[in-house]
Formats: C-alpha cells, structure tokens, sequence
C-alpha cells in the first residue's frame, strides 16, 4: 500500500519506518528542511532504540523516502497519516495550528483518487469531523483554480445541516463553480479516520510491532476496510505468550480519540496515585515497593505504572491530561479527579527538594548533581522532564545544579538547560557534590562504582527518586541513601 506520513518526529518517524519495514512504500513529509535533508543522508533527528536501523533498511530498499513537498507525498498515496505535534497552549488546551495547516495542505493537493486521512496526532474529541471541514475547505482553494468559473473563480461549497443531526454540524456535499449546473459538482473522495497511537517514547518500534490494541474511529467502512488492510501485518501476528491475535478496536471517531486521552489520563493517574500512596508511606513506616508489588498482584490492578518516584513528565502526559481537564471545562463539567492527579505530580516535584532540605539544610551553596536528565530512559525527549522543574527550583535557591545524562551528556540538547553545568561522565558530577539526585533511572546507572563516586563527593548522599537501585549495595558502597516512599 501507498502511505503518506506528514510529521517526522517521534510518532511520524517511527510509525512511516515501521509501514516501511512490513513492505509497504512510505513516504514522509515535513516542512523542517535540515531534518528531511538528514533523514536522506540517514542522520535521525530524535534518539530511539532501533530506529535508525529500521531507517537505513527503509532507505536502502526504496521502501522508504522522505521529502518536504507534501503534494509529492500524498500525490500516489492512498493512505495519508498525520502526525504533527499538538502541543499544549498556556491555556492547556492544544495548540491544533500544525494540524490545521497541514489538513489545509492535504485538501489542496486532493484529487478526484480516493484516500484515507488519517489522523494520528493526539487531537480533542470532535476534531475529526473539524479536520475534515479543513481539507474540504483546502479544496475549496483548489477547485477555485481548478474548476473553470464563469464568475471569476467563484465557487461555492454546497452543505446542508446533518440531518440527524448526529455529526452535530454542517455535510458538505461538493464544491461547485457559482453558476454552474449541479453537474458540475466536484467533491474530493476522503475519509478522515480516527488511529490513536500509543507507542511509548524508548520502546516505540516494539510498541508499534506488538501493540495492546490498534484503534480506528470511523464511520466510514471503504476506510475501515483499507486501514485493516495496512495493518495486516500486525495484526495476524499473536500477541505475546497468549498467542492471542491484536485486538482490532473500530469505534466512531469520538470515541476513538476519547480513548487516546482516557488510556493516558488513566495511566497518569496510576502514577499519582502510587505516589500519594508512597508519601503516606514514608509518614507511616510502609514500603511503597513492597506495597506496589503487593496491590500489583491483584490482577484488576496490575502491577504496571506502580511505580513511585519524581512523578510523570514528557511529550504526552501532562499537555493530554491538560487538554481533557480542558475539553471538560468546556462542557461546564470540572474534572476533579484530574486536577488532582495533576497537582499530586506538581507537589511529588516539590517534595525531592524538600528532601533535599531537611538532609541538607540550607541548599544555597550546595552541589547537586543529577544522574539523568530526560524524561525517562531511552529516549533524548526533554519536553516536560521533571529534571527541568528540579533544576529551576534548586537553581532559585540558591544551589549550584550539575547533571550527567547518557544522552543528553553527549548531544548539543541545551535547551533549558541554562541553570545546570552538563557534565560529560558520572565521575566529574560526582566530584564536589553534596548530594547525587537519581533523576531518570538509566540502565547504566545500575552498574556505576558508587563506592568511588561515594569517595568524591563532599557528603556521600543519594536520592534514589525512582527507587530503581539496590539500596543495601549503596549502603555497603558508603552511601547515605534516602527514597521516595520508604
Ligand atoms: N511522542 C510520543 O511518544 C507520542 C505518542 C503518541 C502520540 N503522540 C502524539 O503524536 C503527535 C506527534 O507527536 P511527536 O512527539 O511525534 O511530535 P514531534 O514534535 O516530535 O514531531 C512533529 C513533526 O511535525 C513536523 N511538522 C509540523 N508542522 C508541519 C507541517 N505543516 N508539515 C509537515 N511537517 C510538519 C515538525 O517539523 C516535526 O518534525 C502529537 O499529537 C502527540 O501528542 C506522541
Ligand atoms: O510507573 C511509572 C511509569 C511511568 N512513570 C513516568 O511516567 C512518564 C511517562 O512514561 P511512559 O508512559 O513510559 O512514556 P511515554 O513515552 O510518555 O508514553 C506515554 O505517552 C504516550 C504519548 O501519548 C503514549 O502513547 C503511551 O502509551 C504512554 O505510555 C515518565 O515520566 C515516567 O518516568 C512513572 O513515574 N512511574
């Protein structure tokens, strides 16, 4: 199958690798020039496990291309994927300006083919039928040159209200020339179609190959029928140790963004809630581990996203749960249960640096130093890293904030990284340091000498803030240890 991919960063880029490596041509499109011009020479412009091998093999078979000309992009392709970013506005609700454009974009290069758009960005629940009244808009544009009109152009756009009223709005029918005969009706042949993702950041070709689900909000079944087509490969494989296929989800557009935000509003609130577990835990003498584990067993629970620590931050986390607490609001309906999951998150912050106060005292003048700056491990993603929230906040006062991180260590990331001195290996952060703060639990973290580190610092203090290390062996290492939730 022909896909177009529009948007090459972690979801567009990993997704059009992946159609690509299960045979089918892929083209990717994005309007940042140096990143489109990298991918051609096989240099990536994200960190992700695998993913550059996925890329060359791609590229190598012709499978693969990319290019920053959207109308070459979606001119053979039956399938288009958006991919852009919507991320979130001061407000919380979503910043939809790529989308738009891009929608716009699409509906002006359309043609009398048939396609599937398809809508892969994480958007509010209805924009589905808003993306599609911007591509009809888009062709609108075109048909005005394309279309021969007596009335200099004119054309008009022929919709009629839904009839029952269940798409809530407006059906355009077709564009016509003004004046013209209804003959002349031109409508471009699409359907837009709902295909969350939920691939993790680190982990995300696995995610994509062996998938918990895979949605398609559509009302349309040509559309329903082709996607099932593109996802062929996926899902006849068996799931797992079950051997049980891919659940093949179909729902109505609304739902199937609904279910993107709930999946992750619902893991979101699993983190905050272990967490407010762990800090009555360190009130009461419990072991959040050991608590986790044993709640975990129980298998209406689970023991996943169980586990307590400096709380969730990244690309996806805090700007959907903003988005849905948004989306209620505007419906007059006030998410209590979400905002406090978000205001657990903000305080789980805040309360590292007040460990970090009563072990230290005054922080003004101290070192830190932090093991790990991205969101979490494996991944280069900064976008809304606690360590970010961590160095402000130690940065204001007072103290003097150093950080060691596999990826970012070793990258010109620098963005937002003005109050902390990068450190290029772990024994120049630990050298001086009052304390180490355990940020983001890399694997090599595992295995560093602590005993040595223990040796260079000016007090040998660490904050396991994932509670990811063997605690005994840091203590016999010559560490003062402390945790989250123990
Ligand atoms: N990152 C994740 O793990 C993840 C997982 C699931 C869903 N999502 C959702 O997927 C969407 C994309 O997220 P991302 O992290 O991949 O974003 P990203 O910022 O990494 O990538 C977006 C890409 O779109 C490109 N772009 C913007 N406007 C364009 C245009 N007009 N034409 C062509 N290209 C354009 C940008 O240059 C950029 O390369 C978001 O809605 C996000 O919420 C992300
Ligand atoms: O038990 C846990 C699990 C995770 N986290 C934190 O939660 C955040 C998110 O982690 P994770 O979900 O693994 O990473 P993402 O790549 O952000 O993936 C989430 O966000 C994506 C974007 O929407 C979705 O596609 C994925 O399904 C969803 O897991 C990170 O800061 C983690 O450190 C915890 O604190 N404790």
């Amino acid at each position: 199958m022909r896909v177009a991919v529009i948007g090459t960063g972690y979801v567009g880029l990993v997704t059009g690798a992946c159609l690509a490596h299960l045979g089918h041509h892929v083209i990717c499109v994005d309007n940042n020039p140096a990143k489109i011009e990298g991918l051609q020479r096989g240099r990536l412009p994200i960190y992700e496990p695998g993913l550059e091998d996925l890329v060359r093999e791609g590229s190598a078979s012709g499978l693969l291309q990319f290019t920053t000309d959207l109308r070459t992009g979606i001119q053979n392709s039956q399938v288009v994927f958006i991919a852009v970013g919507t991320p979130a506005l001061p407000s919380g609700d979503p910043d939809l300006r790529y989308v738009e454009a891009v929608a716009r974009e699409i509906g002006q290069q359309l043609d009398e083919q048939y396609r599937v758009i398809v809508n892969k960005s994480t958007v509010p629940i209805g924009s589905g039928d808003w993306v599609r009244m911007i591509i009809l808009d888009g062709a609108a544009e075109t048909a005005k040159q394309r279309l021969s009109s007596p009335e200099e152009g004119k054309v008009e756009v022929l919709s009629e209200r839904d009839p029952d009223g269940e798409l809530g709005g407006v059906v355009t029918q077709g564009l016509r020339p003004a004046s013209a005969s209804s003959e002349s009706c031109w409508m471009p042949q699409f359907d837009v179609v709902s295909n969350p993702e939920f691939l993790r950041e680190g982990s995300a070709i696995h995610d994509t190959f062996n998938p918990d689900r895979i949605v398609v909000g559509s009302e349309s079944p040509r559309a329903i029928q082709i996607m099932r087509e593109l996802y062929e490969p996926i899902l006849s494989r068996q799931k797992g140790l079950s051997g049980d296929p891919v659940p093949w989800v179909v729902t109505d557009l609304a739902s199937a963004e609904m279910i993107k935000y709930a999946a992750n509003a619902f893991l979101a609130t699993k983190i905050s809630f272990i967490n407010e577990i762990a800090n009555i835990c360190e009130r009461t003498g419990a072991d959040v581990t050991q608590v986790a584990d044993g709640i975990g067993l129980d298998k209406r629970i689970g023991r996943a996203f169980l586990n307590a620590g400096l709380g969730w931050g990244g690309s996806c986390f805090p700007k959907d749960v903003a988005a849905l607490i948004q989306t209620a609001a505007d419906y007059g309906y006030e998410a209590r249960l979400l905002r406090a999951t978000v205001e657990v998150n903000q305080q789980q912050r805040q309360r590292l640096v007040e460990k970090l106060q009563q072990a230290l005292k005054v922080l003004k003048g101290k070192t830190i130093g932090l093991l790990g700056l991205t969101f979490k491990p494996n991944t280069d993603d900064m976008r809304d890293a606690p360590s970010l929230s961590l160095i402000e906040h130690l940065h204001k006062l007072g103290a003097k904030v150093k950080a060691y991180d596999p990826i970012v260590s070793g990258s010109g990331i620098r963005e937002g990284l003005a109050h902390v001195v990068v450190e290029t290996d772990v024994l120049r952060l630990a050298q001086d340091c009052d304390a180490l703060v355990l940020v983001t639990e890399w694997q090599e973290f595992q295995s560093l000498d602590y005993s040595h580190l223990a040796g260079l610092m000016r007090r040998p203090l660490l904050i396991d803030a994932r509670n990811c290390l063997d605690r005994q062996a840091l203590r016999q290492a010559g560490m003062t240890v402390l945790g989250i939730g123990w």
